[in-house]
């Protein structure tokens, strides 16, 4: 790196659910990892700052609308990539998909080169747009997105079939139309297809690695 080169370069990468946004980040991840070493590159998951509602029963955590932006607690992403940049290390929080809450656990994550982004909502808030260098919106149609849900969820995610439908209809569909979708306009990169697009991921490589030198 050059004196005057990026000491941390932001990369979000926003979308449905189940648009393949953590595929596409993973491996970018991975093949990255062999260029600019080991340690110097990271991915955050905006999941993993859902707020905490362990003071909530379970029944209450279940009629949270996880779509809504209100869900995430922002603020606290916001002040440790904020960290980051400034060479501090964070200790980001573990989610329960199942629980609907963070567990005790914390994932420490020391400062980086290059961090990647992903999650639903990352676009819908000034702050973040701010804070990246390049965004990208997974534009996977949503007929895909609900079938690699609806998979990915009863296999990982602890859920029923009928309950993601249901949680589908009430409130992923309609707050992906009100929240997410209208944030496409602030991506600088549109993927089609999902998280295996090859020329997204190779493009996504090759600005990287030129903000890095920059
Ligand atoms: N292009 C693709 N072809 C086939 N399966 C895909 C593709 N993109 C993503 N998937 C699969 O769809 C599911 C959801 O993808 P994921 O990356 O977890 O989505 P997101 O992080 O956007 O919620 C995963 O099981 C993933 O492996
Ligand atoms: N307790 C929770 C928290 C979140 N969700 C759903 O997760 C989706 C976002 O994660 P992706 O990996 O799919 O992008 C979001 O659509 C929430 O509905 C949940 O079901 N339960």
């Amino acid at each position: 790196m050059s004196e005057n080169s990026h000491q941390c370069v932001i990369i979000g990468i926003a979308g449905a659910s189940a648009s393949g946004k953590s595929l596409i980040a993973s491996t970018v991840y991975k093949e990255l990892k062999e260029k600019v070493g080991d340690h110097q590159i990271g991915v955050i998951t905006e999941d993993c700052y859902y707020s905490d509602q362990s003071h909530l029963t379970m029944d209450e955590r279940v009629k949270t609308n996880y779509d809504h932006p209100n869900a995430l607690d922002h603020n606290l992403l916001c002040d440790h990539l904020q960290r980051l940049i400034e060479g501090k290390a964070v200790e980001v929080p573990q989610y329960s998909y199942s629980e609907h809450t963070r567990l005790k656990e914390t994932t420490p994550m020391t400062p980086k080169k290059v961090i990647i982004l992903e999650g639903i909502l990352l676009l819908t808030d000034p702050r973040l747009r701010e804070i990246m260098h390049a965004s990208v919106f997974m534009d996977t149609p949503l007929d895909i997105c609900l079938l690699r849900r609806l998979q990915r969820d009863v296999a990982e995610r602890g859920r029923t079939m009928e309950s993601v439908l249901v949680q589908y209809q009430k409130t992923v569909r309609p707050m992906f139309m009100q929240f997410i979708e209208p944030s496409k306009q602030y991506a600088d990169i549109i993927v089609p297809r999902g998280g295996k697009n090859r020329i997204a991921i190779d493009v996504l490589k090759a600005h990287i690695a030129k903000l890095l030198k920059s």
